[in-house]
């Protein structure tokens, strides 16, 4: 049995913490609201984001920081990208040991351009942190409480340290592979976010299944050619982390991403799509990133770069789409090496 914490108490933060109470962790929630750590304590609920889940008996929270991260040989970080270097801040105060980092949140920071895993390096001490292991792959909260079957992969280039996330992790229903390349696995989960946004609107604007089989396969394209550069493993985008998240932001109506696309297809603007979900669309800031990625590195990546219009330019989306169709003319797969 370990000691872990979960730093969030969103949908995946919550979901998370329910996996590793039933494998018999002494596991510890942390959210900065004390009423949701008294609701998680008291009734065994988290209503605002998993309405219909009861969670175990044996799951705890807090709102203090300072007792999660004593409390913990593993911490997993799972709030939103944009919230990283602030709950990295709280925590530097309170870390006194090494300590093993997972984190399981999906995005790149703007102007920083900087992964998750890079963040968390620099924003905590060398002195206190055993290894950065990323958790990431098809896998929507609202399926995992349900115990319905779900693959993921935990990344480290310390593999020895990947294995040992694998370990918490794994059962019957939740199956943990490993994986070397922290690049790979992080970009893919990143960017999928991106694809899923345009696929919702491509939805929303009632375009078919055509045009999804379009931007799922030229967003994996575009999202191989962006990570290839930055170093990470062709291999990894076909995987779980890369095709396998695409295709499952892409299509279920679970998706945050995907259902804030389609709201954006139907004729609504940013703000109130935004205000209207009330959770994280990691997939909006993303893009920004994507595009100053693709500047950045020289890479060709239309999609991002249209959904860029439409989020930030007030581009139509239907404008958008025939931008992207009447595209000069490509080989595919030449392309695709490059
Ligand atoms: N939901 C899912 O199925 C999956 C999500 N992910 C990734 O996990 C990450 C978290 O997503 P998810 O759980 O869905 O997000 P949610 O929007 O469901 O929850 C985010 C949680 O983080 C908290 N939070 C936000 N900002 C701060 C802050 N500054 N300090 C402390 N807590 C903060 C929120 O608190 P408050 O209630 O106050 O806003 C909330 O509890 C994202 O990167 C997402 O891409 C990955 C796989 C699956
Ligand atoms: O990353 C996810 C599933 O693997 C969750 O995606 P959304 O944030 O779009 O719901």
């Amino acid at each position: 049995m370990e000691r872990v914490c979960v730093l969030g108490a969103g949908s995946w933060g919550s979901a998370l913490a329910m996996v590793l109470a039933e494998n018999g962790h002494d596991t510890l929630v942390w959210t900065h609201r004390a009423d949701q750590a008294e609701e998680i304590n008291e009734q065994h609920t988290n209503r605002r984001y998993l309405p219909e889940t009861e969670l175990p008996t044996n799951l705890h929270a807090t709102s203090d920081i300072a007792q999660a991260v004593a409390h913990s040989t593993t911490i997993i970080v799972a709030v939103p990208t944009k919230a990283i270097r602030e709950v990295c801040e709280k925590m530097l105060a309170t870390l006194d040991k090494k300590v093993l980092f997972v984190h399981v949140s999906k995005g790149i920071e703007p102007d920083s351009l900087k992964r998750i895993s890079e963040i968390l390096a620099e924003s905590l001490p060398a002195d206190f942190v055993e290894e950065i292991v990323v958790l990431s792959g098809p896998s929507h909260a609202e399926e995992v409480v349900l115990h319905h079957p779900t693959t993921i992969t935990a990344a480290c280039a310390n593999i020895e340290a990947a294995e040992k996330v694998q370990d918490l992790f794994m059962n019957q229903f939740f199956r943990v592979y490993t994986n070397e390349d922290v690049i790979g696995v992080e970009m893919g989960g990143a960017l999928k976010n991106v694809i899923a946004l345009a696929a919702g609107i491509t939805d929303g604007l009632n375009y078919g299944d055509n045009a999804k089989a379009a931007l799922i396969t030229r967003g994996l394209a575009e999202i191989t050619r962006l990570g290839v550069k930055m170093g990470g493993n062709p291999f990894t985008f076909a995987g779980l982390t890369g095709m396998g998240d695409l295709i499952v932001t892409c299509t279920s109506v679970h998706s945050r991403n995907w259902r804030a696309g389609n709201m954006l297809g139907k004729g609504m603007k940013l703000p109130q799509v935004l205000e209207q979900m009330g959770m994280v669309v990691e997939g909006v800031r993303t893009t920004k990133a994507a595009y100053q990625l693709a500047e950045k590195y020289d890479v060709a990546m239309p999609i991002s770069s249209e959904l860029y219009g439409v989020l930030f330019n007030d581009v139509e989306p239907k404008v958008a789409v025939d931008a992207l169709m009447m595209r000069v003319k490509k080989r595919e797969i030449d392309e695709m090496m490059q």
